[in-house]
C-alpha cells in the first residue's frame, strides 16, 4: 500500500527506527558473570535494548575474546554502547581498545564514569568486578549512561586519537 506516494512497508521501518531502544552490548569473563547479569536487568530497566553475548557460565575464559567481540558490536554500529567486566577491568578493557573505533576506559568511582565520556566519547565502560562492589558498579553505570559528550575542543582532541 501506498500513503501519501511513501510505501507503507516505508513508514513501518521508520516508525520502527523512532521507537527503536538505545541498544548497548554487555560481556565479561569468568570474573563474574552474576554481576554481569545485574548489570543487565538494571540497564534493561533504564529502557536500553541489552545484548548480552555471555559467557553464561563461570567457567575460566579469556577476556580478549569477550572483550573483542562485544568492541565489533559497537565498533560496528550494531550497538551504540558496551559494557565490559573482567577481574580488574583493565585486560578486557586493552583487548576492547584494539578494535578501530573503540574508545573504553576502567572506571572504578562514578566521576570518571562520567568524564570518558563527557570528554573522551567513550563508548565503552570498563569494570573491576574483583574492585567495586554491586552498589558501585551500578552507580558508575548510572554516571556513564547520563553522561553525555560535550564536543568543542574535546573533540579535536579525540579525533586526533581516532586519526590513522
Ligand atoms: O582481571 C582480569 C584481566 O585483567 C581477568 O578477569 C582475570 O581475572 C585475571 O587475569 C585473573 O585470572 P584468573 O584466571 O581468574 O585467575
Amino acid at each position: 500500500m501506498v500513503s501519501g506516494g511513501i510505501p507503507s512497508s516505508s513508514l513501518t521501518q521508520k516508525a520502527d527506527l523512532m521507537t527503536a531502544k538505545p541498544r548497548i552490548v554487555l560481556s565479561s569473563d569468568h570474573a563474574d558473570i552474576e554481576l554481569r547479569k545485574t548489570i543487565a536487568s538494571h540497564v534493561a530497566d533504564l529502557g536500553w535494548d541489552v545484548v548480552d553475548i555471555g559467557p553464561m557460565t563461570s567457567e575460566s575464559t579469556h577476556y580478549p575474546i569477550h572483550g573483542q567481540a562485544a568492541a565489533a558490536r559497537v565498533a560496528s554500529g550494531d550497538c551504540q554502547l558496551g559494557i565490559l567486566l573482567c577481574g580488574t577491568g583493565q585486560g578486557i578493557m586493552m583487548a576492547a581498545n584494539k578494535v578501530k573505533g573503540i574508545r573504553c576506559g576502567v572506571c572504578s568511582d562514578t566521576f570518571s564514569a562520567r568524564m570518558i565520556r563527557e570528554h573522551n566519547n567513550a563508548n565503552m565502560l570498563s569494570m573491576g568486578a574483583r574492585v567495586v562492589g554491586e552498589g558501585l558498579a551500578l552507580d558508575i553505570v548510572d554516571a556513564f549512561l547520563n553522561a553525555q559528550f560535550e564536543g568543542g575542543r574535546h573533540a579535536t582532541r579525540v579525533d586526533m586519537i581516532e586519526a590513522d
